[in-house]
């Protein structure tokens, strides 16, 4: 990851090889990174049943013989953001679908949100082409049940192809690969054909325990956390040795990250270790910490530190 380019990029593999962006966009939670994930065959993007698990804008490769499709996982949009750092996710998600070939607006099977319209309105202004995902569709037992709601929906807004799909089952994935694939430009791949993301090891492995973050701890304490890794190195014995800091807001907070005897927090790092070793094909060695930071979701050079903004 992250390597020099491959001596393919630059050259057209064959006449009519296209490559592109695509920008994965949609509230909180209607499953964007499982879908990003699902599409690049890798699970890359982290995922949870929480809201705004997605706070960074995470590039995620397909390449095969038809093109290189370069999908842009985005933060959901989130209305009536209070805190910095949702509103900074809001920033990324909007710049995010500004400079792309095609949007993909992503929503929930048999929901259609005010936040889904806001989004919406965003997308119009712009001349994006524009395809609609509706997901989960694993979760409504009638189907013909969704006829209508897709029918008002049609009405009222356009999109260029409307798809069906379960980003957790895999369904419908071909198909909507197939259209995205036609509207992209013809032109050279921009990374090498092993490349899956322009994400560095040190960026994954930080979002790796971000996820038992968010998977393990209840309410809002995911939301009040972050993490930082310290050292990334790899030692001669060819183990990967990674320092990482768990940031929270208050004393409280560190107390129920650690855990009763350091339970929590000895399951956040094995669960994160064991994910680590997957995806970076190598042995680690994690070393967790968790230290306080009081207000920095509130704090604009705290939220630049962790690499929230710009
Ligand atoms: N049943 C079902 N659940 C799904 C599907 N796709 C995603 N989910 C679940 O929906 C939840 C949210 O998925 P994510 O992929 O994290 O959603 P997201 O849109 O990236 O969320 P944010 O980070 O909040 O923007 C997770 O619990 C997923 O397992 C699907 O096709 N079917």
């Amino acid at each position: 990851m992250n390597q020099e380019l491959d001596s393919a990029a630059g050259s057209l593999p064959h006449e009519n090889f296209r490559c592109g962006t695509v920008a994965l966009a949609g509230r909180p939670n209607v499953g964007k990174s499982t879908l990003l994930n699902a599409l690049i065959g890798f699970r890359l993007s982290i995922t949870s049943p929480r809201p705004q698990t997605t706070r960074h804008r995470i590039l995620g490769i397909n390449t095969s013989e038809a093109g290189q499709i370069m999908y842009v996982d985005t933060p959901g949009l989130h209305r009536g953001a209070k805190r910095a750092m949702n509103r900074s996710l809001n920033r990324a998600a909007r710049s995010a679908i500004s400079d792309v070939d095609l949007v993909v607006q992503v929503i929930e099977a048999g929901r259609w949100t005010d936040e889904d319209e806001a989004l919406y309105a965003a997308l119009v202004e712009q001349s994006t082409p524009r395809l609609l995902v509706i997901n989960k569709v694993d979760l409504s037992k009638d189907k013909s049940a969704m006829l209508p709601f897709v029918a008002e929906l049609a009405a009222k807004h356009s999109y260029d192809e409307i798809h069906y799909v379960s980003a957790l089952k895999r369904k419908g994935l071909k198909e909507l690969e197939q259209a995205i694939l036609e509207r992209l430009p013809v032109r050279p791949p921009v990374f090498g054909e092993d490349e899956i993301t322009d994400r560095s090891e040190r960026f994954l492995a930080a979002e790796m325990v971000r996820e038992q973050l968010m998977l393990r701890l209840d309410q809002e304490l995911p939301y009040a956390t972050t993490v930082e890794i310290e050292q990334f190195s790899d030692r001669p014995d060819g183990i990967a040795e990674i320092h990482a800091v768990i940031w929270v807001e208050r004393d409280g907070q560190k107390a129920i990250v650690i855990g009763n005897g350091g339970a929590q927090l000895k399951a956040i790092g094995t669960n994160a270790r064991r994910h680590m070793e997957r995806m970076f094909e190598r042995k680690v060695f994690l070393k967790l910490w968790v230290k306080v930071r009081e207000g920095w979701v509130d704090d604009e050079n705290m939220l630049k530190k962790f690499g929230y903004t710009d």
